[in-house]
């Protein structure tokens, strides 16, 4: 692949990313101008619905965390150019979501219903502060090298990528998943809770407490007492805050 469509490939798998990250919100917001959504799409009997449901959730969990994996990485850039590998990777899990998306089988069921108004304002706001965490995130970490950008673009001006470094900013000096816990609160947070989307919340859920262990498997393996340092000074999915020692010379 030459350097312009290695680019340009980028900029386009990041596009179509960046499409299906807001048709996300949109699917799990259940807003009303979306036809198709979590609550809203074609029926189907209970148990087929169940098992389709249950069926897209693992694909996307399978691509997601299988991509993911170093060892897969290393084989699959002998394939795939490795300054494109994000990108297919992000390419592939667009794809794997918007199958989940068109396959949906909404259970109406409700399982619980806040009318009160202040308590169904405050669910929102939550819901919204999920998605701003989630995004936030991704830059704290990387943005452009978490979606495949830099790697594509570094690769067009010649530039080596610096060694990977653990990072520590913002968020992430009081735990260590701030990305996933955004997609819990997102996942939640909803004043109205069918049986479909508690369904979908507890699926993936499920997922990102599995993508965790491998994560942190995988950051110990490459940075070492670093990580682990650092994984045990910090929350997981809840943030700790530690006290600050306001005399440390006594
Ligand atoms: C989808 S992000 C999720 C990051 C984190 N688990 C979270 O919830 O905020 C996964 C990528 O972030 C990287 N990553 C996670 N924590 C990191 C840290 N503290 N510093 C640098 N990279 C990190 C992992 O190596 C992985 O490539």
């Amino acid at each position: 692949m030459s350097r312009t469509a290695t680019l340009l490939f980028a900029i386009i798998c990041y596009a179509i990313f960046f499409a299906t990250f807001l048709y996300l919100i949109v699917f799990v917001g259940d807003f009303a101008f979306a036809t198709v959504t979590v609550d809203n799409g074609p029926q189907a009997p209970l148990a087929v619905a169940l098992v389709v449901d249950i069926a897209l959730m693992a694909l996307f969990g399978l691509q997601h965390s299988m991509m993911a994996r170093p060892a897969f990485k290393a084989r699959w850039t002998r394939i795939v150019p490795p300054a494109a590998e994000r990108s297919v990777y992000v390419l592939a899990a667009s794809i794997a979501l918007m199958i989940l998306f068109l396959g949906w089988r909404p259970i109406d069921t409700i399982v619980w219903n806040f009318t009160n108004p202040i308590l169904h304002d405050l669910i929102w706001v939550l819901f919204w502060a999920g998605w701003a965490t989630v995004l936030v995130s991704t830059f704290l970490i990387n943005h452009f090298e978490l979606f495949g950008l830099q790697q594509a673009w570094f690769h067009v001006s010649g530039r080596q990528a610096a060694k990977p470094e653990l990072r520590q900013p913002v968020f992430y000096r009081y735990v260590a998943h701030p990305l996933y816990s955004g997609f819990f609160l997102s996942f939640w947070a909803t004043p109205e809770m069918t049986a479909g989307h508690l369904l979908l919340a507890l699926g993936l859920s499920a997922y990102m407490l599995i993508a965790i262990r491998y994560e942190e498997h995988d950051l110990t393996n490459q940075f070492g007492e670093e990580y682990r340092r650092y994984r045990s000074s910090v929350g997981g999915l809840i943030p700790r805050f530690r006290r600050r020692d306001r005399n440390p010379a006594a």
